[in-house]
């Protein structure tokens, strides 16, 4: 057995998939052999998702049936909204909140405690968290507005519902696609940490809601998902220090602060998400406010051309723009990685699937570096 330790798991090799590839060093990122560029141009969330999870791009009538079934399945039980509203009274963090939901989804999911080796019936408990996490989402926003949970539109699609049972008005075009374009570009990242702990739950055969529940866990931290929001942390810190950003950002260097959207454990590049949404970030900051994406490219080019940074292999992550484009759309901050989630379930349940088609348990080991021989005294003798 092999004893070379690879902290942090990296570079190391644990599955086959199909679902997405990053090239680190060109910065490139395909679902299923699609480039993310030409998704996020063409395609809308729903598609994205039905490609991820059954191989293929859907026909047009492929598409109308998964929406339908996904629109469907949207409502959550009056037990999710009321503990919505006592985390919200309770002044919870949203992503906790969110871990809460999936959890109880469990709870309503009409087929029950089905044979863990029915893959099809997963994929259908699946459909259902995809479908009901942006509406527990919303509920609990509206709920720590003061304000009743608007219910699904029955005619909008994930991106443009979600945003409507937000603030109960539908978004205009842009906003709804620039939205759609956002889940889009967080759906799949191959094993990136929340995938792997939801493949690492997964591989259990532990039910699909909590694989999605780890995963949510996963998502939190401000190494992963969490960044998107301390990304906009810093804008207001920047913005209310009454420093130019560029003074900031040296300042910040130099006490050897992290910026967060900054590093990715495999691009050594810009990540090409960060380049999506810098550019929706510049259209939206033409109509709007420029002032977060003005503060943003100064630090993108601060770090790149004075520091050096982007030769290190340290670039702009998708969580560095992401923060200045939801602020524009007037999303709240601390949604931002709820978010990220409400899009990731995607990406969750394809590979939690797809790695129990040929399912082995993942255990790996840890190297023993404690006390060996030690002689046992019982309690009252120590
Ligand atoms: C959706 C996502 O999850 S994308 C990532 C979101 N997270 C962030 O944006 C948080 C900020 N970034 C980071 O903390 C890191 O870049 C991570 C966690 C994403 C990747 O980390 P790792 O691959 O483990 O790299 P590690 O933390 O070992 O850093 C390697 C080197 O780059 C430096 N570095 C990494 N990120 C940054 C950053 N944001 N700012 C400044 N320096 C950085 C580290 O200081 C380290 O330098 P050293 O070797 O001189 O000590
Ligand atoms: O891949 C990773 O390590 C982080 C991640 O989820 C992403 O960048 O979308």
């Amino acid at each position: 057995m092999a004893d070379d330790l690879r902290k942090g798991l990296e570079g190391v090799l644990v599955a086959e998939s199909e679902l997405s590839s990053i090239d680190g060093d060109a910065g490139r990122l395909i679902y299923r052999g699609y480039s993310i560029e030409e998704l996020a141009e063409g395609a809308s969330y729903e598609e994205v998702v039905y490609l991820l999870w059954h191989g293929r791009l859907p026909t047009e009538d492929e598409l109308e049936s998964f929406v339908e079934s996904i629109n469907e399945e949207r409502e959550v039980s009056e037990d999710v909204l009321a503990t919505m509203e006592r985390l919200a009274a309770a002044d919870e963090e949203p992503m906790a909140a969110l871990r809460t939901a999936v959890s109880m989804f469990s709870a309503s999911e009409p087929e029950g405690d089905a044979d863990p080796d029915d893959l099809e019936a997963a994929l259908r408990k699946g459909r259902r968290i995809t479908a009901k996490v942006p509406t527990a989402l919303a509920a609990f926003e509206r709920y720590r507005l003061g304000e009743e949970p608007v219910d699904p539109h029955p005619d909008l699609g994930l991106a443009a519902n979600f945003l409507y049972m937000l603030s109960g008005e539908a978004p205009d075009e842009v906003a709804a696609e620039t939205f759609d374009q956002a889940l889009i570009l967080h759906a799949d990242h191959g094993l990136n940490a929340s995938t792997f702990t939801s493949m690492v739950i997964g591989s259990t055969k532990a039910d699909i809601y909590s694989a999605v529940t780890g995963g949510v866990a996963a998502l939190s931290g401000p190494l992963h998902g969490g960044a998107n929001q301390d990304v906009m942390e810093v804008l207001f810190e920047i913005d209310e220090s009454g420093l130019d950003p560029l003074e900031w950002v040296e300042q910040a260097t130099e006490e050897g602060r992290r910026i967060p959207g900054f590093g990715h454990r495999v691009y050594n590049v810009k990540d090409p998400r960060a380049k999506i949404l810098q550019r929706r970030s510049e259209e939206l900051a033409e109509t709007g406010e420029s002032k977060w994406y003005d503060i943003t490219t100064t630090i993108e080019e601060y770090l790149t051309d004075e520091k050096g940074l982007v030769e290190k292999g340290i670039a702009p992550n998708v969580d560095f723009y992401s923060g200045s484009v939801y602020y524009q759309l007037g999303i709240p901050i601390d949604m931002y990685t709820p978010i990220f989630a409400m899009s990731r379930v995607g990406g969750w349940v394809g590979h939690v699937l797809e790695y129990q088609e040929d399912n082995r348990l993942i255990r790996p080991r840890a190297r023993y570096t404690g006390a060996e021989d030690e002689e046992f005294v019982p309690v009252d003798e120590r």
